[in-house]
């Protein structure tokens, strides 16, 4: 598995603001779960060494999938779930070193569980772009609507901030499993907001790549969600 990539997937989360009956990681969409179509995306890939899932303790639904969808293949593993998701992927990249023992120089995708629509298309540009960027890479999308800053603990227009250069951060984000895990335990440590790798990167003092992705790439978070990811799964099988 020489210069093959590890696939971490933070997959711990409660899905609050989805408000259904269970993390939203699990919901069923198009046929099977939202994690399952994120799978999907990695297991056949041929770049792909193995991935590892950060599930919660207790997690109740991850070993129904693995009696189904992923018993064919022995390259998935799992590790525990932290409070906030940069603890669930720091506690991957200490299984892939510690446990798998994979090399720190060994590139590093992380992919929300809860971002089902991805192309392979996007993880082919990502990696084609990003893989000799030392700082990293990551998916993202220019903004394209006004923002606008609330004035402080109101629901009015402070101003509108100016948007050339502002891009929405998706996932799948790339970077060297020893860098990013030593930023992320910096990070973290120092008690510095960390809402993706990027961020970590950064105050590491480093400048990952952006590579345009597709828009199609959401985050399901909210219920209205779920509906556009069914649109999008079967826009894409045609
Ligand atoms: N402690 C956490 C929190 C989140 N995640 C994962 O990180 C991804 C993006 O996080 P988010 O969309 O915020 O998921 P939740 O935290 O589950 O959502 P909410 O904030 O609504 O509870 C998800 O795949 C989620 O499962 C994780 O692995 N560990
Ligand atoms: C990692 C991420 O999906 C990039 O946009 C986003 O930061 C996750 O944020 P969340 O609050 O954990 O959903």
């Amino acid at each position: 598995m020489l210069n093959k990539l590890w696939v971490v997937i933070p997959a711990a989360g409660v899905g609050a603001r989805m408000q259904a009956d269970r993390p939203k990681q699990y919901l069923p969409l198009v046929g099977k779960t939202v994690i399952e179509h994120t799978l999907a995306c990695f297991l056949t890939h041929p770049a792909v060494a193995g991935i590892v899932v950060a599930i919660s303790e207790g997690d109740p639904y991850w070993a129904e999938l693995t009696a189904t969808a992923l018993s064919e293949r022995g390259n998935v593993y799992t590790a525990p779930g932290g409070c906030e998701r940069a603890d669930s992927v720091l506690n991957a990249l200490d299984y892939l070193v510690n446990t798998l023992q994979v090399n720190a120089d060994t590139g590093v995708l992380v992919h929300d569980a809860a971002r089902p629509c991805l192309s392979r298309h996007d993880v082919d540009k990502l990696l084609a772009e990003g893989m000799g960027e030392a700082a990293g890479a990551i998916l993202a999308v220019p903004v394209r609507d006004t923002m606008k800053r609330a004035q402080p603990d109101t629901s009015r227009v402070a101003h509108t901030e100016d948007r050339n250069g502002l891009w929405h951060a998706l996932t799948p984000q790339l970077a060297r499993l020893g860098v990013l895990r030593e930023a992320l335990a910096h990070a973290l440590h120092a008690g510095l907001p960390v809402t993706d790798e990027a961020s970590a990167l950064e105050q590491f003092g480093l400048h990952p790549l952006l590579v345009e992705g597709d828009a199609r790439n959401i985050k399901i978070t909210r219920p209205a969600d779920l509906a556009l990811a069914t649109f999008f799964l079967i826009e894409a099988a045609g």
